[in-house]
């Protein structure tokens, strides 16, 4: 069975030895050993005495006291009794008589000397006995005061000792100097004799031969049988010990040595206790480097997120560290830092693993985010091109839209005839209302009635509802958002439902509203749609135009009876032509209405004799949109103008006389400038006259070009309104049928043949001039039917052309002129009597409504110097014998003027030789007054070849129908 090996402490006991001598060695010098001696003396007869009471018990009724003096003890064995006892019960029958003590031993005194022979006998048999035994003995002398009674007590303890030696068993011969070891260490080593022990010890000391100490078996001092092996030490503390003792008698030697010994054996002690409470502590105050490298790697192991350098530099502080502690227990520590190495390096491994993973998946992500990235970027792409593609088809369908708007015609008319009023006597004209055509049975001189046939745009009869006739209006009201200028007419005569057709009738319903209302309704309605694409601004202005002079009826302060008036200025950038006029913002149609409301109050209103709302003066409401597109940033402009035109009945029926018939002038002079500047963008003429009224003036912008018109003309279906009836709706067919008749030219054919007949007419009215200047070129005019030719040949002839607005032109403009235009100078060439002036000027008054619908106005000087110029004339040539009848009921200077007028005669009768029923109505009237409207203006010049070139393959025909009708 393996041994473990003892630890090795880390001091030797020689050090031990070493340091209790020199620490104690001094004063073992000064014990008392007198006092040692007598405690010593004492503890031994202390002893004796207790091992006598023990073994003998009671003698003679006394026990031997525990602890007896000196005195006592030798007073106790003097008789010798307790001796013989003790010693026949060791040894039974050693003294076969033993004298006892007398039985009133009680009254002896103890002091008292007892019978000689009882002292003698047991006392001597009791020394030879125990000399016999080779036990110590003492002298009988000590047993008497005096004595030494350390003999007595050592003799007393000797048998003590061969008691016990004989109770252990043993036989033989018992020597007393067999008892080898003390009792105790606190105990007085007793020895016969410390002659051995300092004979051994001197031995040792002077010879050096330590086997001589460690041979004597009595020695109890073996501590330096360990340190044998320590030469030097050994040596020093021989030294000490000599010099310790050397001085000290025979009898303390022991003593100090027993004292010395229990001192080392305290150091010892106390250093063991030190030694192991520092190894228990060691392990976990004073860690290694390993175990802190350990404690380190331990919570790091914990932090998942170490960096592989740490790692790395921990791995080497480690290694160096292994280095550092080589022996078997840094080799556990090493084992137990591999280990954790081990789960480190696997730790890591594993955080390597996933940061690989997480990096493979960030990569992943990156390359997913890249391609989401690139198709959102293709997408948005796509939905920008989409979105730009929308703009684009916004854009192309609001063009579209406007186009169709355009092939409907940029000037629309409207006819809408208001219910008979129910009048004594009163029969209504209107025979027969359809989609585009009105009929009015037209009584005659002869009694006869004539049906005469007005087409239109749009033919609203008296039972049309107020929807009903917007509906056509509506989409005029997406143009103005789109940055289109549009102007709404109210025209007819004073009574004949304007107001109603506009505003709605005195009680406003939801189904009664006019045609303002409802137009501002769409258009915020519209705004409001469009309001994520397009932000609008809307503003209204509200002005009037009174004998030719314009005012402001959004005023509020109405205490200054004396109205600015405003001047128009049709160069601003924004559209406003009157920009001192207020321009009130508006965000709501009911906004709109409350400001109509006061300009409705602020607006001249006067009583006439026909209608007691009759107003004698222009009105417009124009609502002005500026847009700007959130897209692109872009701005657009439109406005409507809502304009309430002013009565146009004749001045006759008015009875207006003074101020009323200035108005009446200014009226009627306005809207035959109107008429002027719609002929003239019908015909595309290159020159408008706009600034020959303010009206037009006022509404430049929104006549012409890209502007849409839209003219709603009011009749009165009763018979004593005939006459301006007929003048109204023949002013408005007029407007109509130019703007259709210009958009069919390529379409209908038939026109071909009437642009001939205009060449025959041409003709025939050459042939009739007596001027010699042109004889011969009538003559040659007879014989062409190439109006280029004609028209070089006129331009080179002619040295002065005169225009239709009296403008004279110079030579080299002349290539502009067509034939129209040779054909009016042809006639301004011609003088005109001052009859022929004053005629004109008379019928002036007599129909100045006729005058105002028929659109010449441009210069009133030129028009008396002209009179193929007038309206009158004009209205003649297409159908005269209407005409005629219409204004039967007129004046007679009506008719006188119109009898006296030679030129529309002439010009007339050239129709009249056509048959007025062999074409369709309306085609008729559009034909015909194309040709009339064509003698106020030019006409394109490019068309001119082609529809020669048409006339020149029907010219057969048409020569066939005029035989036919000279037949
Ligand atoms: N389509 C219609 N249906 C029913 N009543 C109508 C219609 N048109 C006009 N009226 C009525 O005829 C009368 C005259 O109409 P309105 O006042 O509109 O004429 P006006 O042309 O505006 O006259 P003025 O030029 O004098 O202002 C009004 O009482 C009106 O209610």
């Amino acid at each position: 069975m393996a041994t473990e090996p003892e630890p090795t402490l880390p001091f030797s006991i020689v050090s031990v030895v070493e340091d209790v001598l020199q620490k104690h060695g001094g004063r073992l010098s000064d014990i008392d050993f007198a006092s040692r001696k007598a405690q010593e003396a004492s503890s031994r007869r202390n002893e004796a005495a207790s091992w006598l009471r023990n073994t003998v018990g009671n003698v003679g009724g006394k026990d031997m006291l525990d602890e007896p003096s000196e005195e006592d003890f030798r007073n106790a064995l003097r008789s010798g009794i307790i001796l013989c006892n003790a010693l026949n019960k060791i040894q039974p029958g050693a003294v076969p008589k033993v004298v006892e003590a007398p039985s009133d031993i009680d009254n002896i005194p103890d002091g008292a000397a007892l019978s000689v022979y009882q002292y003698f006998e047991n006392v001597r048999n009791f020394l030879v006995t125990v000399e016999g035994m080779g036990l110590p003995t003492f002298e009988a002398s000590d047993l008497e005061q005096g004595g030494k009674s350390s003999r007595i007590v050592n003799c007393v303890l000797a048998l003590k000792s061969y008691s016990e030696w004989k109770l252990g068993g043993k036989n033989g011969l018992w020597k007393y100097g067999g008892n080898p070891k003390p009792p105790t260490y606190g105990k007085p080593i007793v020895r016969k004799s410390s002659e051995p022990f300092m004979r051994s010890l001197s031995r040792g000391m002077s010879s050096g031969d330590k086997d001589g100490l460690l041979n004597d078996p009595s020695s109890s001092i073996d501590v330096v049988s360990h340190d044998r092996n320590e030469g030097g030490s050994t040596a020093s503390l021989y030294s000490l010990v000599r010099e310790i003792l050397h001085d000290r008698k025979q009898e303390e030697i022991p003593f100090i040595v027993e004292s010395l010994l229990s001192k080392v054996m305290e150091e010892f002690e106390s250093r063991v206790i030190t030694l192991k409470q520092e190894t228990s502590k060691t392990p976990r105050e004073d860690k290694s480097p390993s175990e802190a490298l350990n404690s380190n790697l331990k919570g790091l192991s914990d932090d998942e997120e170490m960096e592989e350098n740490d790692y790395v530099e921990l791995n080497q502080k480690k290694n160096n560290d292994v280095k550092y502690n080589n022996d078997e227990k840094s080799n556990s520590q090493l084992l137990r830092q591999q280990n954790i190495i081990q789960r480190q390096s696997e730790n890591i491994q594993e955080l390597k693993m996933i940061v690989h993973q997480t990096k493979e998946g960030m990569h992943f992500l990156h390359k997913k985010y890249r391609e989401d990235f690139i198709y959102l970027g293709k997408h948005l792409q796509s939905l920008t091109s989409a979105a730009s593609g929308y703009q684009k088809v916004l854009e192309e369908n609001r063009k579209i839209y406007n186009q169709m708007q355009d092939l409907k015609g940029n000037i629309r008319v409207y006819c809408r005839v208001r219910p008979l009023k129910r009048q004594p006597n009163s029969h209504g004209i209107v025979s027969n209302v359809e989609e585009e055509n009105i009929s009015l049975i037209i009584p005659s001189k002869n009694g006869k009635e004539v049906k005469k046939t007005f087409t239109f745009n749009k033919v609203f009869g008296p039972s049309a509802t107020q929807g009903e006739v917007f509906s056509d209006t509506q989409p005029l009201i997406r143009s103005v958002l789109d940055g289109f200028n549009v102007c709404i007419f109210a025209y007819g005569q004073t009574g004949s439902g304007k107001t109603h057709t506009m505003s709605g009738p005195d009680n406003i319903t939801e189904e009664t509203v006019g045609v303002n209302y409802r137009a501002l309704r769409d258009l915020f309605y519209l705004s409001e749609q469009r309001k994520d694409r397009i932000h609008y601004d809307i503003f209204v202005q509200m002005l009037e135009i009174y004998n030719e002079q314009v005012r402001d009826l959004l005023v509020t302060d109405t205490s200054n009876k004396r109205y600015p008036f405003f001047k128009i200025r049709n160069s601003s950038q924004n559209g406003i032509n009157v920009p001192n006029a207020n321009l009130v913002p508006v965000s709501s149609s009911a906004d709109v209405l409350n400001l109509m409301n006061l300009g409705q109050k602020n607006r001249a209103v006067s009583a006439t004799s026909m209608n007691d709302r009759s107003s004698r003066s222009h009105s417009c409401l124009t609502v002005h949109v500026q847009g700007r597109e959130l897209a692109s940033g872009n701005n657009l402009r439109g406005c409507i103008h809502l304009v309430y035109l002013a009565g146009s009945e004749r001045a006759d029926k008015s009875e207006a006389t003074g101020d009323r018939l200035k108005e009446a002038q200014h009226i009627n002079r306005s809207l035959s400038a109107l008429g002027d500047v719609i002929s003239s963008l019908a015909q595309k003429q290159s020159h408008v006259p706009y600034r020959n009224s303010k009206l037009t003036q006022l509404l430049q912008d929104s006549l012409g070009g890209q502007a849409k018109t839209l003219m709603f003309v009011h009749i009165s279906p009763e018979s004593e309104a005939l006459a301006e009836t007929i003048s109204t709706l023949k002013f408005a067919e007029r407007v109509s049928t130019v703007e259709l008749g210009a958009s069919r030219v390529n379409k209908d054919s038939g026109e071909v043949k009437v642009l001939k007949e205009q060449i025959t007419s041409l003709k025939e009215t050459l042939a009739r001039m007596k001027d010699g200047e042109f004889e011969h070129l009538k003559q040659r005019a007879n014989s062409m039917t190439d109006l280029p030719k004609l028209k070089s040949l006129l331009s080179s002839s002619v040295p002065t052309i005169w225009t239709s607005g009296g403008r004279k032109l110079p030579r080299d403009d002349s290539s502009s002129l067509d034939s129209e235009d040779i054909y009016r100078n042809l006639h301004a060439g011609v003088n005109v009597n001052d009859d022929d002036k004053e005629s004109f000027s008379g019928s002036m008054n007599r129909d100045e409504s006729c005058d105002s619908l028929m659109g010449q106005s441009e210069v009133e000087s030129k028009r008396s110097s002209s009179p193929l110029l007038s309206p009158t004339y004009l209205f003649a040539t297409s159908d005269f014998d209407e005409l005629e009848l219409a204004t039967s009921e007129g004046s007679e200077s009506d008719l006188s003027w119109q009898s006296q007028s030679p030129k529309p005669t002439a010009i007339s009768n050239a129709f009249v030789s056509r048959p007025k029923k062999s074409i369709h109505l309306k085609q008729a009237k559009n034909l015909t007054t194309r040709s009339m409207v064509s003698s106020l203006s030019p006409s394109s010049s490019r068309k001119q070849p082609t529809l020669v070139s048409q006339s020149r393959k029907h010219s057969g025909s048409i020569d066939a129908k005029r035989r036919s009708g000279n037949a």
